[in-house]
Formats: structure tokens, C-alpha cells, sequence
């Protein structure tokens, strides 16, 4: 595909509707990875940097799993795409791969905005404990690795923001133009929350939740409300850490929209 070719292609696929599209998409990614890292308990070894000793590192067996996934990951061009963000972008490595003429969608500062430090620290601090029971089973690398999978899901559906903001920005520029201009936070943040949106996306992920989440058999007396990762814990990390983050994100694309 051509430059020319992908900004019609652009035109056409960027609407609020089709991002919020890929936003409820996401949320089945999302899910899912949760699911998945709740196969393991909480395998605190993994978190603990003493537990590892690399020559030159002091961190964690997460953390050492993440930088060099993201190197693997770097090197094939995974963050040359405006839709992923890395965690550790202070060592990447350059691609092996060519340059593929991505729609410019984006503001180009809006590069520089990457809130994984944050996506980070709720992800270990206040969601792991929600969604992982307490214990040891010894899978440390195949804990991280999980980890790592929802660390992705969720940085990729908060810096969608990005692409949200901007589209939200072209549809009413006269409205969000006085606020980016007095660099005012509180005004762009009331002008992007749609709260029967975020309503819809609560009641959407519990949902969502039980049917991924609930146990599968053959018998006549399937166990209801044995839910594999707990339907009101998914809404909530919704209400009170994705849908804030994602609005961040938001806030802070507009904030240098206009430079
Ligand atoms: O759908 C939107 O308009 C968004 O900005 C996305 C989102 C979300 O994170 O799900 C964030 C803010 C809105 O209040 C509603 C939903």
C-alpha cells in the first residue's frame, strides 16, 4: 500500500464508530489474557529481584521477560506501528524489517506519549492480586509470560486513545479548539466522556466475562457462577484504571494537538 492509497484508506476507516469497534474487539483480547494469567497463582518469585541474578540487571524474572520480549518483539518492527507503545523504549532495538507506510493518522508528538509506566503499576499493584489466587506452582517464566500478554492487551486499548482523540478532534474542532489553546485539562476531559459509553462498557465486560469465563461441559448441570476471572473484578478494572487511562491518553493527544 501507498502513502496515498493508505490516508483514503484512512478517511474512510477512522471513525468514532469503527475505533469504538475495535475497542470492544480489544476487550475480548483483554479478557481473554486475564483468563489466561488467572490459570497461574500469584508465583510471587516472579516479582521478586532477588530471586533472579543476571550480571548488570537488578530486576525482576517480569521485568527481564519483558525487556527481552520487547527487544525480539523491537526487532521485528512490532513498535514502528503508531497502535503499540513498548514498555522499556529506552533500549530498543532498531527493526530488520522495512518501513511499512502506515496511515499518519496522528499528530506526530503523539509519539512521545506512553503511559506504560502507569498501565505498569496499576497492572501489578491492584489488578494481579484481583485476578491471580494466592500460591506457588513454580511456572515463573510461563507466569510472565502471561503477564506480558495482558500488559500488551491493555497498553494497545489505552493508547488507542490516541486514534480516539484525534478522530473526536476532526469531528469538532471548533469545540475542542478554545480548551487546547488554554491548555485547560479539566474542559478537554469533559468534552471526551460519554458517560452512557462507559455505562454500555461496564455492563459489556462483566458480561463478556461470564460467557469467556464460565466452565464449558457436557453435563446438563453446568456450574453457574464459577467464573474463571471474576465478572465485577473486569468491570472494575474497567471503571477505575482502563477507561481513566484511555481518557488520559486522550487528554494529554490534545493537549499537543495543535503544536
Ligand atoms: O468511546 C469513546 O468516546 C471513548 O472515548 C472511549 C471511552 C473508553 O475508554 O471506553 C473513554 C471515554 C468515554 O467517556 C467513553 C469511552
Amino acid at each position: 500500500m501507498t502513502k496515498a492509497d493508505s490516508s483514503s484508506y484512512l478517511e474512510n476507516a477512522f471513525t468514532l464508530e469503527s475505533l469504538r469497534d475495535s475497542l470492544i474487539r480489544q476487550e475480548d483480547s483483554v479478557i481473554f489474557s486475564l483468563i489466561e494469567r488467572a490459570k497461574f497463582p500469584v508465583n510471587s518469585n516472579t516479582y521478586d529481584k532477588s530471586y533472579i541474578s543476571v550480571p548488570g540487571f537488578g530486576g525482576s524474572l517480569a521485568e527481564f521477560f519483558v525487556r527481552n520480549t520487547e527487544d525480539v518483539h523491537a526487532k521485528a518492527g512490532r513498535y514502528k506501528t503508531p497502535e503499540e507503545n513498548p514498555f522499556f523504549p529506552e533500549h530498543l532495538l532498531p527493526p530488520v524489517v522495512p518501513p511499512f507506510p502506515y496511515p499518519e493518522v496522528l499528530h506526530p508528538a503523539s509519539a512521545f506519549i506512553n503511559i506504560n509506566k502507569s498501565i505498569w503499576k496499576v497492572y501489578f499493584d491492584e489488578l494481579l492480586p484481583l485476578i491471580a489466587a494466592p500460591g506457588d506452582d513454580g511456572n515463573y517464566a510461563s507466569t510472565a509470560a502471561s503477564d506480558l500478554a495482558c500488559l500488551q492487551a491493555l497498553s494497545r486499548r489505552i493508547h488507542y486513545g490516541k486514534f480516539v482523540a484525534e478522530v473526536k478532534f476532526r469531528e469538532s474542532p471548533q469545540d475542542y479548539e478554545p480548551a487546547i489553546r488554554s491548555q485547560d485539562r479539566e474542559a478537554l476531559l469533559k468534552l471526551l466522556t460519554f458517560e452512557s459509553v462507559e455505562e454500555m462498557v461496564k455492563k459489556r465486560v462483566a458480561k463478556k466475562a461470564m460467557v469467556f469465563g464460565q466452565e464449558v461441559s457436557l453435563d446438563t448441570d453446568d456450574k453457574e457462577g464459577n467464573y474463571k476471572v471474576n465478572p465485577s473484578v473486569v468491570s472494575r478494572l474497567y471503571e477505575e484504571w482502563v477507561m481513566p487511562l484511555t481518557k488520559i491518553v486522550q487528554v494529554e493527544y490534545l493537549l499537543l494537538r495543535l503544536d
